[in-house]
């Protein structure tokens, strides 16, 4: 399984990001060729191989060919985005990144998010900046990704609205709405901004300590200014033997949904891909009949899921753990019987073995002989 791990140590910017993406082995060329497909002209990429404080990465600047000084509402960019001949999960990731700078943009102004009027991030850089980073997060494909806490800077940041205190508003406005604590050590100035932030916000969930890896590779990107620490972002890309980078499981009583709801959000919490989502009737205060929703799921869904269950019930609170699990290998293996073929699943944990047909498989020979599913399930069980 292969992880990647966002280590923050100087906050995050859109740049850095890119820089970072590209000195962990995303494809420059690949980069370029699909960022082309936004059809928006006046840009090109600076990318060197650089060195900063002795320390060698790589950075990445989006260089405007002419002058650009339009503003763009969010639907203007998701146009821009749709109407691209980027791949669908390229043009998912980075609408749901524009998405939280507008909604961010929206509670600073105090105005819906789809008036949100964006001045520095909807220039032709930002949108660089964000695309260019799913981009490369695609290219790169990891299966888990994780995050640090961030050194979002101190002090005040010179921007279009004036002075203003950092982290700015909007940057603050997404951090809120994650796990991701923020910390200010070493940086007099802007360390994360609204880009960076909707970046990490949008790919990683918070881990509070180095997850569990087997460390590949190393990359930093380099931002601009010069702070008391190196100002760069550090992402690192591992793998782990076993398919588990940690198991959540997530739980909250519900006494004001209607069976319907219930259904539904049982359905789509197995589309967002959790291992295992069900109910548990319960008796809540005021002796209500209620539920308790738990779900199973990868420790890297965190986000996902959290934000699917608050969309989508009527709860305003999860309870979260991480759990460790026991597992036996499985394999799939075919046995012949008088029916025709059957899938058995084989388990096997030092020593211990256990074979059990696959169901669907029985369900499908009961269905064509017209027998019971108990007597093909007998009968099968006889050449396991
Ligand atoms: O453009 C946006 S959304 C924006 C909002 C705010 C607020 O806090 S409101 C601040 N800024 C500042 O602009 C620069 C560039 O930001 P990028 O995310 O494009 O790198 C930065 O200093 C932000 O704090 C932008
Ligand atoms: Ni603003």
């Amino acid at each position: 399984m292969k992880v990647l791990y966002f280590d923050c140590f100087a906050g995050i910017s859109g740049d850095m990001t890119l820089g970072a993406f590209l000195d962990i082995g995303a494809d420059p060329a690949h980069l370029e060729r699909e960022l082309a497909k936004l059809g928006v002209p006046g840009f090109h990429l600076e990318i060197d191989k650089t060195q900063k404080r002795g320390i060698t990465g790589t950075k990445c600047r989006v260089v405007m060919d002419g002058h650009e000084h339009a503003h763009r509402h969010f639907s203007d960019i998701v146009d821009i985005i749709e109407g691209s001949g980027l791949d669908e999960a390229v043009k998912k990731t980075a609408i749901a990144i524009f998405r939280r700078v507008a909604e961010a943009e929206g509670k600073v102004h105090g105005v819906p998010m789809e008036q949100v009027h964006f001045h520095e991030v909807g220039a032709v850089d930002s949108i660089v900046d964000i695309v260019g980073a799913a981009i490369c997060f695609h290219d790169i494909a990891p299966d888990v990704v994780y995050g640090s806490a961030v050194n979002a800077g101190q002090g005040f940041v010179k921007c279009a609205h004036g002075l203003l205190p950092v982290p700015a508003p909007a940057t603050a406005e997404i951090i809120g709405k994650t796990d991701f604590p923020i910390y200010a050590k070493g940086v007099d100035g802007e360390s994360a901004t609204p880009t960076g932030m909707a970046i990490l916000a949008e790919l990683a969930s918070y881990s509070a300590g180095f997850p569990q890896m087997a460390v590949d590779t190393i990359g930093y990107g380099f931002g601009d200014r010069e702070f008391e620490i190196l100002n760069g972002l550090r992402l690192f890309v591992g793998h782990t033997d076993s398919e588990d980078c940690g198991i959540l499981v997530m739980e909250t009583n519900i006494d004001d949904m209607t069976g319907e709801t219930a259904g539904y959000v049982l359905e789509g919490l197995f589309e967002q891909g959790v291992r295992d989502a069900f109910y548990t009737p319960i008796y809540m205060k005021k002796n209500r009949p209620a539920v308790k929703l738990t779900v199973i799921c990868d420790a890297g869904k965190e986000e996902t899921v959290t934000r699917y269950i608050f969309a989508q019930t009527s709860s305003i609170g999860l309870r979260k753990y991480q759990v460790d699990r026991a597992v036996m290998n499985r394999e799939i293996e075919t046995v012949d019987t008088p029916f025709g073929p059957v899938r058995v699943k084989v388990c096997t944990y030092g020593g211990i073995v256990k074979r059990s047909p696959e169901y669907e498989d029985l369900k499908r020979i009961a269905g064509e002989t017209g027998k019971s599913f108990m007597e093909i399930e007998a009968a099968v069980y006889k050449y396991l």
